[in-house]
């Protein structure tokens, strides 16, 4: 598979350097601009050497962000992706994104599947208030049961809205009074944040409603 072996060769790839995205590993993404570029990655400081630290270091702001912006194209002509044997980055990773494409993966890399303490933190939390794990994949469900039809069809409006707004959508079967909810990020095939801020607002909507 053809390998890009330094920004130069994703540059003359691409022709013009802008509008550029592309998927570093599973968590980092970077997407370039005109004027700036920006990684997309939840600990590309953290676990090891960002590929583009030297311009990182030379920006000066970014003090761990999941989001850093801006360097000049000059700099940016200058960058090589080091590749060692392997972060080798291959074409394939490269993707000429549309808006969209760019938030998505911006999504997916500020958003990844929880893992260590804070997802065992987080999942405990939501245990505790009535939700179980799915068996055979990473994903948590609960049955919510309500007054009436009213209810729940009330309750999956409020829940719809955010859905919406967070593009982040439950998977759910509704009969009657009863809502059954199974939430994951299929993204990222598994739990995240997304799914935790979605099972606590449904906490919310439904206090005082379930019967
Ligand atoms: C194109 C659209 O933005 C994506 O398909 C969104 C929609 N809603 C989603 N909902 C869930 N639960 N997981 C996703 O990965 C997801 N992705």
């Amino acid at each position: 598979m053809a390998h890009l072996q330094s920004f130069k060769e994703l540059l003359r790839v691409h022709a013009t350097p802008f509008q550029l995205l592309l998927k570093l590993d599973r968590t980092t993404y970077i997407s370039t601009s005109r004027r700036n570029f920006s990684l997309y990655g939840t600990s590309h400081l953290q676990k090891r050497k960002a590929p583009f630290n030297d311009l990182i270091q030379s920006c000066g702001k970014c003090s761990g962000q999941s989001v850093h912006t801006i360097a000049q194209p000059q700099q940016l002509l200058k960058a090589s992706i080091p590749a060692p044997s392997q972060r080798k980055i291959p074409l394939s990773n490269y993707i000429s994104p549309s808006l969209q494409t760019t938030r998505r993966f911006a999504k997916m890399a500020l958003s990844p599947k929880l893992e260590g303490s804070e997802r065992t933190e987080k999942l405990n939390a939501l245990m505790e208030a009535g939700w179980t794990m799915v068996e055979g994949r990473d994903a948590i469900y609960k049955e919510f049961k309500f007054k009436n039809f009213n209810q729940a069809f009330g309750f999956m409006t409020r829940t719809a809205l955010l859905a919406e707004k967070m593009d982040h959508h439950p998977e759910w079967f509704n009969v009657y009074n009863k809502v059954q909810v199974t939430l994951s990020s299929h993204d990222v095939s598994g739990i995240s944040e997304r799914d935790v801020k979605m099972a606590n607002f449904m906490e919310k909507a439904a206090s005082g409603l379930t019967s």
